[in-house]
């Protein structure tokens, strides 16, 4: 291929609700085609060493497992562990840092075992759940096993926790960690020592941490020393080449290397690894352009978007081959990068980009989550081409010199590091454990720490000693950002709940509720004109809400996408967000928060709430037309998006801010200054 140099050899690759229970890719299989997958499940390098594999894990109370990408770890391991019995009458979770990794796992090995997804084996993520008492072994997200803490602090229906994809250290995965740790502790000892209380009647817990690309050594230590194994070999080659010369457009240099694969290359898939959705629309226009004019004698092209922000049913299309005579090109971010095996890839494009959460410290002790792009390290550019060569040989083609690979970080700093604390820390302290206390793997920033204790204590979760209020605890019920779950507890004292929980239900849901493609950005906003609300966004999403929820009653689904596609709305996004607020329906009925209680028309009452979780984001206007934040030194502009954009009113209060030549506040509403002087923590001196 042009412009790449020679390919390294293949061993370059380091060898480092309760709900419907019919996920797609669990087909009944019998016969030939259940031989097939049993057969391969027996040829994958991990097989080899099953029974040595086995052994050590009963022989060790936390082992950390090494082994290249595709060996078989993540569909394996549990399924070993419960044919030897070794996780006793316990269930076996298996931590995923990503929503898709375990609804696309949990498909998978239910397959293998001839079931369906929820039965023997099933998933748990944020907003929906497919298990049942039948389910021994259940993949989840490693947020959701730290929120099941809450619940049942000693894990104790899990007999087996395998922490897999442990070197992304999210801030989750690092919690659990600590967690299983202290966990373990009181699990484990001699029976004599465990007293007569509810630790004396449990079994042992095994803790399993798994990886292709992770820093073995510093697992180990951190665990006393733990075990570690390595699984030797992959199963079929990956191929890969570096460009010869680095390449200052990434976008465009992508594009060129997947025509001349298309052009030159035998048939198979495409990956290509984007930093963000922006870019990823970007080429998805390019290659359906270039596609229409491409000779007829090439293979069409089906292309499938990638990113976190596209809800769950779009991003699962990736799965789905392409029709005979078709290639499938997928456009992804690092969502995509590690776990999943996506049938089909011969082909991985690495630009080399990806974005990062960082957080930004501000002067007035508070802060936020921001994303930036960089240069990924060499542990992503491993697991990126490990996405090809699963299902035969594969090749990757990396957009960056050999040079420039040899320079990489070996890894991302842990996100403990870099990320906003608040959430965690609210969790932390229902579990009456103090962030600041705790042993983790890498100590969290002070600044950081500083921030989320004050933005706890601004939204009421804690009190000046730090302590858990009885607000914070309410809080930490939902599964929701805590600025939004204080929105929703204010809603009870207030009388709006049905309200706010559509507006949080569509701010939580995974894409934004409009679609505004630049060609058609002043029909969309003259048609919905008629859903604006004179207090700005968030009663316009309510108005959305109400509208969409009138047309699901009585529209059948594609009476429902019709009508949303006429008015410019995201039928996705919507529907989801239907989800979302009938899961925090439930959550305010277990918590004797009346759901039903509404305010009509009246807005007040759902300002006031919304003050109540946003209060950080509240700004003033200036003499100069501009916004002045309260708790921070900037100064804002509404985001031309906003309904507001071009109105003048004495506060705001906002969902995010956006920077890009302006500080933009984006997701804005309207509210009286009295109110957030109302806002009872504003109230106390020296605050
Ligand atoms: N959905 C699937 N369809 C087809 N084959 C699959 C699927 N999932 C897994 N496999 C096969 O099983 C192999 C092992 O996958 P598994 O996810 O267990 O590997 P792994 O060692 O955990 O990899 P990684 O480190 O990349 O997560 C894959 O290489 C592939 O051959």
């Amino acid at each position: 291929m042009k412009g790449f140099a020679t390919p390294l050899q293949p061993a370059d690759i380091d060898p480092r609700k309760r709900r419907r229970f019919s996920t797609p890719g669990n087909p009944s299989l019998n016969g030939p085609q259940s031989q097939c997958i049993q057969a391969q499940r027996a040829g994958l390098p991990i097989a080899m060493g099953k029974d040595a594999l086995i052994e050590e894990i009963r022989k060790n109370d936390v082992s950390i497992l090494v082994g290249e990408t595709g060996s078989g770890k993540t569909t394996q391991v549990p399924q070993y562990l419960l044919d030897s019995g070794l996780a006793g009458q316990g269930m076996i979770a298996i931590t995923q840092p990503r929503k898709v990794a375990a609804t696309s796992l949990a498909a998978r090995v239910a397959t293998e075992q001839n079931v369906s997804v929820g039965a023997l084996v099933g998933y748990s993520v944020r907003f929906d759940e497919a298990s049942s008492d039948e389910t021994r072994i259940k993949y989840v997200t490693d947020g959701m096993l730290v929120r099941e803490l809450l619940g049942d602090p000693l894990l104790s229906r899990y007999s087996v926790v395998i922490v897999d994809e442990a070197h992304e250290r999210t801030l989750r995965t690092d919690l659990l960690i600590t967690n299983l740790k202290d966990i373990q502790r009181k699990r484990n000892l001699p029976s004599d020592a465990k007293g007569k209380g509810s630790v004396a009647k449990l079994n042992p817990l095994k803790i399993v941490i798994m990886s292709a690309t992770l820093d073995a050594d510093k697992f180990s230590n951190f665990f006393g020393g733990a075990r570690v194994t390595y699984i030797q070999g992959r199963q079929y080659p990956v191929t890969i080449y570096h460009t010869t010369v680095s390449q200052p457009d990434y976008v465009e240099a992508a594009m060129r290397t997947f025509w001349q694969i298309h052009m030159d290359q035998p048939p198979g898939d495409v990956l290509i690894f984007l930093p963000g959705q922006e870019d990823i629309e970007g080429v998805d226009r390019s290659i359906k352009l270039f596609a229409d004019r491409s000779p007829r004698e090439l293979p069409s092209i089906v292309v499938c978007p990638m990113y976190a922000a596209l809800p769950s049913s779009q991003q699962a299309k990736i799965f789905t081959p392409a029709p005979p005579g078709f290639r499938k090109c997928i456009l992804a971010t690092n969502i995509a990068e590690t776990s999943i095996t996506i049938p089909g890839i011969k082909y991985v494009i690495d630009t080399g980009k990806c974005k990062e959460k960082r957080y930004v410290a501000r002067d007035s002790g508070t802060g936020f989550d921001t994303l930036l792009t960089r240069d990924i390290t060499k542990s992503s550019a491993m697991q990126r081409a490990g996405r090809a060569g699963r299902e035969g040989e594969g090749f990757c083609f990396r957009l960056y010199t050999e040079e420039a690979f040899d320079a990489m970080r070996e890894s991302a700093e842990p996100e403990i590091r870099r990320c906003s604390l608040t959430s965690s820390m609210l969790q932390l302290r229902c579990l009456d454990q103090d962030l600041e206390e705790l042993d983790f793997m890498d100590k969290p920033d002070q600044e950081a720490i500083g921030a989320a204790l004050k933005t706890l204590y601004l939204l009421g979760a804690l009190d000046r000693k730090r302590n858990l209020t009885k607000l914070g605890r309410d809080m930490a019920m939902f599964p929701l950002e805590p600025n939004l779950a204080r929105a929703v507890v204010a809603s009870r004292e207030f009388g709006c709940t049905l309200e706010i929980l559509d507006i949080v239900s569509v701010l939580s849901a995974s894409s934004k509720p409009f679609f505004d493609s630049s060609d058609e950005r002043e029909a969309a906003s003259e048609i919905r004109r008629k859903f604006r609300h004179r207090s700005g966004d968030h009663m316009t999403m309510l108005n959305v809400m109400r509208s969409y929820q009138e047309i699901a009653a009585s529209e059948k689904k594609s009476g429902r996408k019709d009508w949303c596609r006429k008015q410019f709305l995201n039928e996705r996004c919507l529907a989801e967000a239907q989800e979302i607020r009938d899961q925090l329906r439930e959550v305010c009925s277990r918590m004797q928060i009346d759901w039903h209680a509404s305010c009509g028309e009246d807005e007040q009452p759902v300002l006031k709430c919304l003050v109540r979780g946003l209060v950080q984001h509240a700004a003033y206007l200036q003499p100069d037309g501009s916004y002045k934040q309260l708790m921070g030194p900037s100064i804002v502009k509404i985001h031309p998006s906003s309904s507001l954009c071009d109105k003048k009113v004495a506060a705001i209060i906002y969902d995010e801010l956006v920077y890009t030549t302006h500080i933009y506040a984006r997701g804005v509403s309207a509210v009286p200054r009295g109110y957030i002087a109302e806002v009872p923590i504003l109230n106390i001196k020296g605050t």
